[in-house]
């Protein structure tokens, strides 16, 4: 892992201090923090915030949901700076056994019964084989990332398009939802999804992954459709049957075992993988990892861009339409000219990381530093990161809260990557068998400024408006688009 660099001030004798915060009564406790952040309005910058404020001290003791009855122990150590937070990265200090998706693991009844690759710790032998296949995957098939994804995004911008002039505004979610997938199950599992057959995902295929990935988020989002109290009851404390569910991961799985066999047999052959194994991973890998991270990141850029206003657009325009112009279309060198494209796409990165939060279970006893102070953790206890306090820390980042799209520009700005920690580890690091960070970082950089490049090889200018529907993914509209004039 690169050292952090000496932009932080080298430790001088940190005073040792006791972790402030707490846990408060058994039950008690967890209800109370739950309710203060899952449901806190200004959402849950500001629950970190004050509890930083409170404690003046950004590691603090805390319990993190779902906490609830049935769910198991909610206490976590928060590291939220960027001298702490990166100890989550460290495989030799933080144990990453099942706890991808924090203190709770939902049943491996929604996986066809498998720890999936997330799941796993580098120190199983299953994590070294998936880990290869998912790099695999995504090695075989790059050769049709630009056609395919250039493709798929054509058929949104039809759709768009059409929308804006019949009813004033275009769903930019749903096409977006369904767009991405199109792209990911053309290009990895070999099959077009918008071509029935007596195996296939119906008309709205990504709306299939929807109810199979809330029923392994419910216990820690706040899901908005019933009254606070009564969802926090229900939702929060007790782990519910995958049976309701069942119906949609398994029309997935009869889609990726029929269709998947190519990526499959790679498993099997190169990886040494069971083929159950195989596919349900790779089923992770396509509509969770991927899909899954594409729904929170895709219109976190749309929103930023759009809000950011005419001159960034107008500049990203420029620049996108002059490299389409002058290589020949939206090649591989083209978007490696678009320097502005990548600068925009790592700042949204750093000042919203799709995933918020890390954990890490202390494998010792642990001495951790925050910029100005000494930590004793002790072995078992659950670490954990709420990233954006990592990612706007002020030691590291100049004006933090304030969206710069050109602040990772020039060499001063690829030296800043080293702090952006959106993919589980350093943009200046790389996933590899032996650490947790995303097999996908590269990929996701590469589809977020193919994103932004086609977008504005196609518009001038969007505007998106403002979020309709409440609980867990609100839809988005754009409410302008205006054609380039090329
Ligand atoms: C916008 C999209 C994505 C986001 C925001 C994202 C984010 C993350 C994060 C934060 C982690 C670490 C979770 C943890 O252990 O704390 C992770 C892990 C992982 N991601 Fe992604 N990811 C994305 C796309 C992808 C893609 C495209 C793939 C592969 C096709 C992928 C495969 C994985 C895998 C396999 C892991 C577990 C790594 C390991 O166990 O060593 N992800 N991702
Ligand atoms: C929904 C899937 C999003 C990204 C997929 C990516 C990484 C996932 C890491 C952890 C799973 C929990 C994500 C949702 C957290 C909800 C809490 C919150 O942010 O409010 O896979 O590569």
């Amino acid at each position: 892992m690169a050292s952090i660099s000496p932009l932080l001030p080298l430790p001088t004798n940190l005073p040792t201090k006791e972790i402030p915060g707490g846990y408060g009564p058994p039950f008690f406790g967890a209800l109370s923090d739950r309710l203060d952040l899952i449901y806190n309005p200004a959402g849950p910058d500001a629950f970190f915030e004050s509890r930083m404020k409170k404690y003046n001290s950004t590691v603090f003791r805390v319990n993190i949901p779902p906490g609830g009855i049935f769910f198991p122990d909610p206490r976590v150590i928060m590291l939220l700076d960027q001298k702490s937070f990166p100890v989550l990265f460290d495989t030799t200090k933080v144990d990453k056994t099942d706890i991808f998706t924090g203190t709770y693991m939902p049943p491996v009844s929604c996986t066809g019964g498998f720890r999936v690759l997330p799941y796993l710790d580098p120190s199983e032998e299953r994590h070294t084989k998936l880990k290869g296949f998912c790099f695999e995957i995504l090695k075989s098939n790059a050769s049709k990332w630009f056609p395919e994804f250039h493709k798929a995004f054509m058929e949104a911008g039809t759709i768009w398009d059409s929308q804006l002039t019949s009813d004033g505004r275009a769903n930019f979610s749903d096409a977006t939802d369904e767009f991405a997938l199109n792209f990911l199950l053309r290009s990895i599992v070999n099959r077009d999804p918008t071509i029935r057959g007596e195996v296939d995902l119906g008309d709205n295929p990504a709306s299939l992954l929807v109810p199979w990935i809330a029923f392994q988020l419910y216990p820690i989002i706040p899901l908005g459709i019933l009254p606070k109290y009564v969802e926090d009851f229900i939702f929060h404390n007790f782990q519910l049957p995958f049976w309701p569910v069942k119906g949609y991961y398994d029309k997935l799985y009869k889609f990726f075992k029929t269709y998947g066999t190519e990526a499959i047999d790679i498993a099997v052959t190169k990886f040494d993988l069971h083929r159950e194994d195989a596919i349900h991973n790779l089923i992770f890998f396509v509509c969770f990892n991927t899909h899954g991270g594409i729904k929170r990141l895709f219109p976190s850029i749309v929103r930023h861009i759009s809000d950011a206003g005419a001159e960034l657009q107008q500049e990203l325009a420029q620049e996108v339409q002059s490299a389409v112009k002058s290589h020949g279309g939206l090649t591989p060198k083209a978007l490696g000219s678009m320097p502005l494209v990548e600068s925009t796409v790592y700042e949204v990165l750093r000042i919203e990381p799709p995933v918020a939060y890390q954990y890490g279970r202390a494998k010792n006893d642990l001495i951790i530093e925050s910029h100005d102070a000494a930590y004793k953790v002790k072995k078992g206890e659950m670490l954990g990161g709420y990233q954006p306090c990592a990612t706007r820390d002020p030691k590291v980042f100049a004006n933090p809260k304030a969206f710069l799209p050109k602040r990772f520009l020039g060499d001063e700005g690829q030296r800043l990557l080293q702090y952006v920690l959106w993919s589980n580890g350093q943009e200046t690091s790389e996933p590899t068998v032996s650490n947790k960070q995303c097999a996908g970082k590269n990929f996701v950089v590469l589809i977020s400024r193919l994103f932004v490049a086609e977008l504005f090889s196609r518009y001038d200018y969007i505007k998106l408006g403002p979020p309709v529907g409440k609980g867990v993914s609100p839809k988005f509209f754009f409410t302008t688009l205006q054609k380039s004039q090329i």
